[in-house]
């Protein structure tokens, strides 16, 4: 195994990327770990075997759980089931959970993880660009409710994220591209270089065994790292992380989950740039980036199927919302990213009409 690049998130935990990672799981996790729960999406029992065939050589006893694939795991049903195993496999606050999938296994890997016993240890082993760049770091976990997207769940950090880039190849490419959402995500709010490396190479960006794909995928976890070190949870700086997430959680909330989560995010920051440019913040050159940048990874820029009532009741769900007021980051130029505090309802609705 050559070439690994350590990520530290403060003095809590490393994200390594590199060929082969995963199967390092065994000496990252922390002393006297016995028991390990290795969760995984159904259709990728073949990426979790050789996670747990690595913790049998370093003399763990392993319990693999097959959970519904995507969305369908996030619910309190297979959380339950989780619990269901551990209680009867007899873990205690000395043992751990492995995830292995995507941003859904690794919220509800760590979900399950923060909640039995008060929490035990979680390692993520993210397969998707989306779980490497965003939802494997930082501790967010969760699950979904009929009312909402990660509508519970705790901050819980990880022992340590293995972004392994030989699960990377089998990825289908509109996940591939949906997970680079939140990469130009954080080219927006905090690191421009990346929105130049999709600019000048987005075929390069797409391929699974790119430099600029690995580049892009470094950049990004370094921007989540530097966040949720300095506010893991979520005081204030780490809203920037939200950004375009406040009508994304409502249009998947309204697709019922059908459309990827990177997809929906790549609305909403087209609708966070409409209003940020509708209320002065943001220059037309910007809005028209967001509209480019995205449109080159194949990502949707618009969005027609819901009347805006039909979202004002998610979007007031949103975490970010203080009593009855809505709040959303905007930014005021690339990497300069704010708050937008109670907008009129009439101003979301043209920003809203500006994505048909
Ligand atoms: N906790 C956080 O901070 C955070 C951050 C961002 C997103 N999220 C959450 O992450 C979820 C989205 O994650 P996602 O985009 O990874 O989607 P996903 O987990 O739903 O996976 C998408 C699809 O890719 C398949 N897949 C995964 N890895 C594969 C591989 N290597 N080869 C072939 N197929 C593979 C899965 O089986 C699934 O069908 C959402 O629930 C979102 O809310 C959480
Ligand atoms: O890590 C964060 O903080 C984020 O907001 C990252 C988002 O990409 C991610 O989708 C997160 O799960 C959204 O969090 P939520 O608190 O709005 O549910
Ligand atoms: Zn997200």
């Amino acid at each position: 195994m050559s070439d690994v690049t350590t990520v530290p998130v403060g003095q809590d935990y490393d994200v390594l990327v590199g060929h082969g990672v995963s199967t390092r799981v065994a000496e990252v996790l922390p002393d006297g770990v016995a028991r390990v729960l290795v969760v995984h999406g159904e259709p990728l029992g073949h990426l979790a075997e050789p996670v747990a065939t690595s913790l049998r050589r370093g003399g763990l006893d392993v319990h693999l759980a097959a959970v519904p694939d995507a969305e369908a795991a996030k619910t309190i049903e297979v959380a339950s089931d989780l619990w269901a195993r551990m209680g009867q496999a007899g873990f205690t606050r000395s043992d751990a959970v492995v995830a292995v999938g995507g941003g859904s296994v690794t919220d509800l890997g760590g979900w399950a993880a923060a909640a039995w016993l008060r929490g035990v240890a979680v390692v993520h082993v993210p397969t998707t660009v989306l779980g490497m760049v965003d939802a494997a770091v930082g501790g967010k976990s969760g699950i979904n409710t009929a009312e909402g997207k990660n509508l519970v769940g705790a901050f819980h950090t990880p022992a340590a994220v293995l972004c392994d880039l030989d699960h990377l190849p089998s990825l289908p490419p509109a996940d591939l591209a949906a997970g680079l959402a939140e990469v130009v995500k954080c080219g927006f709010i905090a690191d421009p270089r990346i929105l130049e490396v999709v600019e000048s190479d987005a075929a390069g960006v797409q391929d699974p065994g790119s430099p600029a794909l690995r580049e892009v995928i470094e950049r990004t976890i370094a921007v989540k790292a530097s966040v949720v070190a300095a506010d893991l949870r979520e005081s204030s700086l780490r809203e920037i992380l939200n950004y375009g997430h406040t009508l994304g959680h409502a249009v998947e909330h309204h697709e019922q989950y059908r459309m990827r989560h990177g997809e929906a995010v790549s609305i909403g920051m087209v609708f966070a740039a409409e209003l940020a440019h509708r209320t002065g913040h943001m220059d037309e050159d910007l809005l028209g980036r967001h509209r480019y940048v995205l449109g080159l990874l194949g990502l949707p820029t618009t969005y027609a199927r819901a009347d805006f009532g039909d979202l004002l009741a998610a979007l007031r769900r949103d975490k970010k919302t203080r009593g009855g007021t809505l709040r959303f980051v905007v930014l005021d130029g690339p990497a300069q990213p704010t708050r937008l505090e109670g907008p009129d309802e009439s101003l979301l609705r043209e920003a809203y009409a500006a994505l048909t």
